[in-house]
């Protein structure tokens, strides 16, 4: 139900108020210090964080509007809601509420009655009611929609859905965008949930779960400012280019600094250039292509072996035999005659030391022999005998110190797997990675254990979290999990993920209690999210269909009451009707003002057979391959496994056949993910027979 309203004068004579009060506030401001004076430029600093949040406001002062009268005031007060807060410069009251603070709580929260409603503040719970709850679209500094979804004494039905519905109908570009204005309420509970807390969030796709971790990343950060700061955050997704796409977020709530990667880069980082990643490991080779039998997916899987919390624990093992057998049972003999006991030099490596992790140990006993044997030869009076016995003693301490193990994870991790592992690790990991290991490569499911072996050995660094968000997690691994677990002082993470979509199995986890059991109850809280924004109805029912072959269990997704096309099936007659049948598809939905299209294959090679053809048929279009690091939005021609996370106006599945789409839970999983991906139109062609998924 579409009921276009006028905008009210009373809101355009509001915006009019609010347009001068920024401006006179930003007047006010005075001019900009360029001076070098240290304290003018700190004020400085804080008067351009003020002109940067009045700009802000100034594109769209505020998107809702709440009439609240607490309980011991008699009258209701009109409340502002925008993404930023701004205060009536003459009297100092509230005159814009960031939609972080408390109060602004309610309007998420509320969803109709005319029972009273409280919310927690700073001071306590503070209960009232609500008389007016308004939604307002202002675009370009102008007010375009103004829908009040409850109204106290009204009869309020049908309303509550249909700003939603208005911004859900958008068509997209090649952003993600934020929410404030329209976040349902248990969308909300999870963006304003307690900071010491490891939530794990399955939700259904397109139930928001990106967004609301970034606005959660806002909320923390506005609620905590005190102890949480940006710097210390950092968001883990699943590529660079998902990375671009969700890039706008953040600024457009106000928030910079955050550190948003990939699991790899961070890591590699903090290896510090000693790991390369083997060549041709990319995964659309090695597990999303059609040559061969596809790998079976169990404990056994190299991803699945490495990511455990088992493999974990025996590393910790080996780390503590390491530890326990580190030095040589051989006492220093610098020259012959001048001897430092091995007993000696236990207690200083296993006493005095041992607060110190392992590479600062070692390095403090070399520093300590070494003063031990200048001490030596300050005894020596001849200056020629000194020098012959200071060339042999730090030749022989090179040498002892060479017995001992190096404290670097890569050859800690090389010499694990050379020694053998009583069957521990199972033959083919084992071999598969040695040979790797021997050229100097690692695969990508080595970096969390050589990362928690860096980290045993050299600590944190000055690495602390603050807080992390891990989305797409059902394909980060427990050991991923428990790494990074340990950069922090108590768990504070947004753990985000849908298991019908964990195509990357083979290293991810099947169920979230893989995760959820390494936190203790009290900091660990599961939720489930059902309801699904992205798609029209008629997309998410098809969707539905193919869910159950994923094998995970999981409801249904329910959709919003957004009614579209329905979805089209089209057989192709012979292979030459895919190229027109994709021409027409694009030309139709551009016709149709549909912004970004894509089209779906099933693989890498795929891709670029149709991508070869569409050019010359005069369609110019995105390829996008693996380690691509930008999302441009227009036409797009992407393997299912990289248009995770992404979404588009329309989605063609190039061909859902039974060859490419069998009757597998991986198969089901990537045409679950491909269809899903689809804001407003969906069509699937196929050659042959239809994959039996879609049934
Ligand atoms: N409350 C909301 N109001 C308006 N739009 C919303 C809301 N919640 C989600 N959306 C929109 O739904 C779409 C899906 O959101 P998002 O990508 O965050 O979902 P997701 O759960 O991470 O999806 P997936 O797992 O399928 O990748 C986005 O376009 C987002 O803007």
């Amino acid at each position: 139900m579409e009921t276009q309203q006028h905008p009210h004068h009373e809101e355009q004579a509001r915006l009019q108020h609010t347009f001068q009060e920024i401006e006179r506030q930003r007047a006010d401001i005075g001019p900009v210090y360029h001076g070098q004076d240290y304290v003018e430029q700190l004020l400085e600093a804080k008067r351009e964080e003020t002109r940067q949040r009045l700009d802000l406001l100034a594109s769209e002062p505020y998107f809702g509007r709440l009439d609240f009268r607490e309980e011991s005031k008699s009258e209701p007060f009109p409340l502002y809601i925008g993404k930023r807060g701004m205060d009536d410069k003459e009297t100092g009251q509230p005159y814009i509420i960031d939609w972080r603070a408390p109060v602004a709580s309610l309007f998420y929260s509320f969803t109709g009655g005319d029972a009273s409603v409280t919310y927690e503040a700073p001071d306590g719970t503070i209960e009232g009611d609500i008389y007016l709850k308004r939604s307002l679209s202002i675009r370009d500094k102008t007010l375009q929609r103004v829908v009040d979804s409850y109204e106290r004494g009204g009869d309020n039905i049908g309303l509550n859905d249909e700003f939603l519905l208005y911004k859900l109908g958008d068509k997209k570009d090649n952003r993600l965008r934020d929410i404030v204005s329209t976040i349902q309420a248990e969308q909300d509970l999870i963006i304003r949930a307690p900071r010491y807390k490891a939530l794990i969030i399955q939700g259904a796709a397109g139930s928001g779960k990106t967004t609301i971790a970034l606005h959660r990343l806002a909320f923390l950060l506005y609620q905590y400012q005190q102890q949480i700061r940006a710097e210390r955050m950092i968001i883990f997704a699943p590529n660079t280019m998902f990375l671009d796409y969700i890039s706008g977020v953040l600024p457009e709530l106000g928030v910079g600094n955050v550190k948003q990667t990939t699991f790899a880069e961070w890591a590699l980082d903090i290896l510090d250039g000693n790991v390369r990643l083997a060549d041709g490991t990319t995964e659309g080779n090695r597990w999303f292509s059609l040559e061969g039998t596809r790998p079976a997916i169990n404990d056994e899987t190299p991803g699945r072996f490495k990511g455990s919390l088992t493999f974990q624990k025996w590393l910790d093992d080996q780390l503590r035999v390491l530890e326990q057998n580190f030095l040589v049972d051989q006492p220093f003999e610098a020259w012959e005659g001048r001897v430092l006991p091995s007993e000696t030099i236990r207690e200083w490596f296993e006493v005095e030391y041992r607060h110190y992790h392992l590479a600062a140990r070692r390095e403090r006993l070399t520093a300590r022999i070494n003063r031990w044997l200048e001490m030596q030869l300050t005894n020596i009076g001849d200056p020629k005998v000194r020098k012959d016995k200071s060339k042999t003693g730090k030749q022989r301490l090179r040498a002892y110190m060479n017995k001992l193990p190096k404290a670097d994870a890569l050859s800690f991790y090389q010499s694990v797997f050379n020694q053998g592992s009583d069957d521990f690790i199972p033959k083919k990991i084992l071999n598969e990675t040695k040979a790797y290991l021997k050229k100097g490569h690692v695969l990508p499911e080595d970096l969390a254990p050589l990362v928690w072996i860096h980290h045993s050995f050299n600590g944190a660094e000055g690495l602390v979290f603050d807080h992390v968000v891990v989305d797409e997690a059902q394909d980060v691994s427990p050991f991923q999990i428990a790494l990074l677990n340990t950069f922090m002082n108590e768990p504070s993470f947004t753990i985000l993920g849908d298991l019908a979509q964990g195509i990357h199995a083979y290293r991810g986890v099947q169920r979230w209690d893989e995760l959820s059991a390494m936190f203790d109850e009290q900091h660990n809280s599961y939720h489930v999210l059902k309801q699904s924004y992205r798609s029209t109805l008629e997309i998410i029912e098809f969707a539905n269909r193919i869910l159950p072959f994923t094998d995970t269990g999981l409801p249904p997704a329910e959709p919003v009451f957004r009614s579209g096309d329905p979805v089209d099936i089209v057989p192709l007659g012979k292979a030459a009707d895919q190229l027109a049948a994709i021409t027409s598809f694009i030309r139709d939905n551009q016709e149709r003002g549909m912004r970004t299209i894509a089209i779906i294959c099933r693989t890498d090679e795929e891709c670029r057979l149709i991508h070869e053809l569409m050019l010359p048929a005069g369609i110019e279009a995105n390829l996008i391959a693996e380690g691509q690091s930008q999302y441009r939005g227009g036409v797009t021609v992407v393997p299912v496994y990289l248009a995770k996370g992404l979404e588009f106006d329309a989605v063609l599945i190039a061909n859902a056949n039974e060859r490419l789409y069998a009757r597998t839970t991986q198969d089901a999983k990537l045409l679950y993910v491909g269809c899903t991906r689809a804001l407003h139109r969906l069509t699937l062609l196929y050659e042959g027979d239809l994959s039996p998924l879609i049934g």
